[in-house]
C-alpha cells in the first residue's frame, strides 16, 4: 500500500503533487479499514464488499475536521513508527502516534496537514495484531521505545514493509529486485551503548497513557528521560533496558543516594536556570585486551564543583566494569550535554570499543554507533558489497564520516580512504583512532558538505567507491549534482532515514527532468537493517553501480 503520509510534505525536497501525484491519489482503503464519525449510523452499503468483477467504487472526499472522533484501524507503521490509518472508502491517511497494526481504536483529529490528518488516540477498543506484553514498566511513558508491545517479528516486518513502500513510491523503483529481507537485531535489550538521562526539579508521569497528556508529581526531583515532546518535563525511571546492565546498576545507585539532603545536591531547572545536575551520561564500551563491557559514568553539570559530586563518585567508583568518571561543565543555558570544560574524576578520560577487528577510543563527547553489536554487522554488509578489488588499490571517499569507522574498517585493504565530516571533534578522533590503529591511508578532512563549492574535488582523486552515510535530512541536492559528475563507478548509501534516502536514490537513479539533471546510477540493492528494536529508526545499506 501506498504510504502517502510516511514523508510528510514539509520534509520532502521534491514530494510535491505535480511530481508525486500517488500523492494526491491515494490507494483504496483495504478491507480492514474503517473510519466512521462515531456518532454517525454505519451505512451497509458502503462497507459491503464489491463483487469480483466489478471495478471497485471510486474514492469519496472525504474532509476531517479537527476535533473529530472517528473509528479507525491502524493498517501500518510509517514516518517516526506512526501507525498509518485510512479513512473508510476514501483512501484519506490518517497518522497515530502509537497505534499498532490490526489495532481498532477511536481517535480525534488533532491537526489537519494538507494531504493528511494526525489524529491523538482516545480509546483502544480492539487490541493491535502480534500484542505482547511490554517488559519495560515505562514502555508507554518514554516515548523511546514505542513498539515494544508489539512482537519483534512484526515490528521488523513493519520496517522492512515501510522501506519498501518508500523504495516504490518515492524511490519510483520496481517493487521486486532490490529490496533485500531486512536484517534482525539479535540483541532486542541492553543494546544501546549510550544514554542520555536528565535532572529535572519535578517528577512527570503520564496521566493519560493514551494522549499522553501529563501532570506533575509530588514525589520531588526527578532523574530520568524526557516525557515525549517536553524538553522541561522529566518522566522518573529506575532503569532502562536497553542499556547494559552494569549502566543500570550505575543508575540505580545514582537515584539512591543523589537527593539525600546531606549532599546537597540540585537539579538545573530549565526554565529559573538555577540548579547543579544537568544530565547523567552513561556510556558502555569494552576493554580491548579482555573484551569485559567497562562504563563511563558522565555528570554533565552547571559549574565546577567536584567536591559536590565527590559522594557519589566514591560510590559509583567501586561498582565492577566502572573505569572512567567525568565532569562536563555547560554553564550555558541550553539543555546539551557537551560541556565547555571537562574534567576526569576518577579512572581513565575514555573508553573503548572494538569494531571489525580495530580499537576506537571513545571519549564522553564522541560520535560512535549507539548498538555496537549491530554495528559490526552493518559494517560487514557495507563492506560486502564494497566489492573491493582485492589488489588494495581502491581509493574510497567516507562522506559523513563521523569518527571515521567506516573508511577506517576499509583502510587496510584500500589504497586511500579520504573523509569529510563537518563536525571538528569527530574529525579530530577519527585522526586519533586511524593512529591507534595504526592507519596512514586515511586522510580526514573537515567540512560542511551542505556548502561544497565547485571547487570539492580537487583535493582527492577519482575514488572507485563512495560511501555516504548521511543524517536523517540525507543529502544536498549540491552534493548530488556532485555525485553524477564524479561518476565513481559505486555508491553505498548508508541511511538512517529511508524516506530522504529513497528520494536521493530517485535523483541519483532517474534524475530531475524539471532541473535538466540526467541520473547515471542503477539501484542494485537495498538491504534494511534493524539497529534499534522498539523504535521506530531504521537504517539501510544500498547499492548503486555506474549505468
Ligand atoms: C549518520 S552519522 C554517520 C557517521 C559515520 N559514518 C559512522 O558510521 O559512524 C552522520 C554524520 O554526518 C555528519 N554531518 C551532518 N551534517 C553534515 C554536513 N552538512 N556536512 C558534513 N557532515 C555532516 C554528522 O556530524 C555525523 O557525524
Amino acid at each position: 500500500m501506498a504510504v502517502v503520509a510516511a514523508f510528510p510534505c514539509s520534509t520532502a525536497r521534491r514530494l510535491t503533487a505535480t511530481t508525486r501525484p500517488w500523492l494526491l491519489c491515494p490507494l483504496r482503503c483495504s478491507a480492514t479499514s474503517s473510519s466512521l464519525p462515531v456518532s454517525a449510523e454505519s451505512d451497509a452499503s458502503e462497507t459491503a464488499p464489491s463483487a469480483p468483477d466489478t471495478p471497485p467504487p471510486a474514492p469519496r472526499p472525504f474532509f476531517p475536521k479537527r476535533g473529530q472522533t472517528l473509528e479507525l484501524v491502524c493498517e501500518s507503521l510509517a514516518f517516526k513508527g506512526k501507525g498509518v490509518c485510512k479513512a473508510a472508502d476514501t483512501g484519506f491517511v490518517l497518522m497515530c502516534d502509537r497505534a499498532l497494526p490490526g489495532e481498532r481504536f477511536l481517535g480525534r483529529v488533532s491537526k489537519k496537514k494538507g494531504n493528511y490528518a494526525e489524529v491523538t488516540k482516545v480509546r483502544t477498543i480492539s487490541p493491535h495484531h502480534d500484542l505482547v506484553e511490554a517488559p519495560c514498566e515505562y514502555a508507554s511513558d518514554c516515548g523511546g521505545c514505542k513498539t515494544q508491545n508489539l512482537l519483534y517479528k512484526a515490528q521488523v516486518a513493519a520496517k522492512e514493509q515501510q522501506v519498501r513502500d518508500l523504495v516504490v513510491h518515492v524511490g519510483r523503483f520496481p517493487d521486486q529486485g532490490v529490496l533485500k529481507p531486512i536484517v534482525p537485531c539479535e540483541l532486542q535489550f541492553h543494546y544501546r551503548n549510550k544514554m542520555e538521562f536528565s535532572f529535572g526539579s519535578q517528577r512527570w508521569r503520564q496521566k493519560d497513557e493514551l494522549t499522553g497528556e501529563l501532570s506533575g508529581d509530588e514525589g520531588g526531583y526527578a532523574l530520568g528521560l524526557h516525557a515525549p515532546g517536553f524538553f522541561d518535563k522529566v518522566l522518573h525511571v529506575d532503569k532502562c533496558l536497553l542499556q547494559s546492565q552494569v549502566a543500570n546498576e550505575v543508575l540505580a545507585v545514582v537515584q539512591d543516594s543523589w537527593t539525600h539532603p546531606d549532599l546537597g545536591l540540585s537539579p538545573y531547572d530549565v526554565h529559573s536556570h538555577t540548579g547543579f545536575l544537568k544530565h547523567l551520561m552513561l556510556r558502555t564500551g569494552r576493554d580491548v585486551r579482555t573484551g569485559l563491557l567497562e562504563l563511563m559514568v558522565n555528570f554533565v553539570t552547571s559549574c565546577y564543583k567536584p567536591e559536590l559530586l565527590e559522594p557519589l563518585v566514591s560510590k559509583i567508583s567501586t561498582i565492577p566494569g566502572v573505569v572512567s568518571i567525568m565532569n562536563n561543565v555547560n554553564s550555558s543555558v541550553g539543555n546539551t550535554s557537551v560541556g565547555e570544560e571537562e574534567f576526569n574524576l576518577f579512572g581513565k578520560s575514555t573508553i573503548t570499543e572494538m569494531l571489525r577487528g580495530l580499537t576506537f577510543q571513545i571519549s564522553a563527547n564522541s560520535f560512535f554507533q549507539t548498538n555496537s553489536h549491530q554495528a559490526e554487522i552493518l559494517y560487514k554488509l557495507i563492506e560486502d558489497v564494497a566489492g573491493l578489488k582485492g589488489d588494495g588499490s581502491d581509493i574510497v571517499l567516507d562522506l559523513f564520516c563521523g569518527t571515521g569507522t567506516i573508511g577506517l574498517t576499509l583502510a587496510k585493504r584500500v589504497s586511500h580512504v579520504y573523509g569529510y565530516e563537518v563536525v571538528p571533534e569527530a574529525i579530530a578522533d577519527a585522526r586519533r583512532n586511524a593512529e591507534l590503529n595504526g592507519i596512514y591511508n586515511a586522510t580526514f578532512v573537515q567540512g560542511d558538505l551542505n556548502k561544497i563549492t565547485d571547487n570539492f574535488g580537487s583535493d582527492f582523486p577519482k575514488p572507485d567507491i563512495v560511501i555516504s552515510d548521511p543524517n536523517r535530512p540525507g543529502m544536498h541536492l549540491k552534493l548530488i549534482k556532485f555525485l553524477l559528475k564524479l561518476q565513481a563507478p559505486r555508491i553505498i548509501y548508508v541511511s538512517c532515514n529511508p524516506a530522504t534516502c529513497a528520494r536521493d536514490l530517485d535523483y541519483l537513479c532517474h534524475g530531475m527532468a524539471e532541473k535538466g539533471i540526467r541520473g547515471c546510477y542503477q539501484l542494485r540493492s537495498v538491504q534494511p537493517v534493524d539497529m534499534f528494536p522498539h523504535t521506530p529508526h531504521i537504517e539501510c545499506v544500498c547499492l548503486l553501480e555506474l549505468s
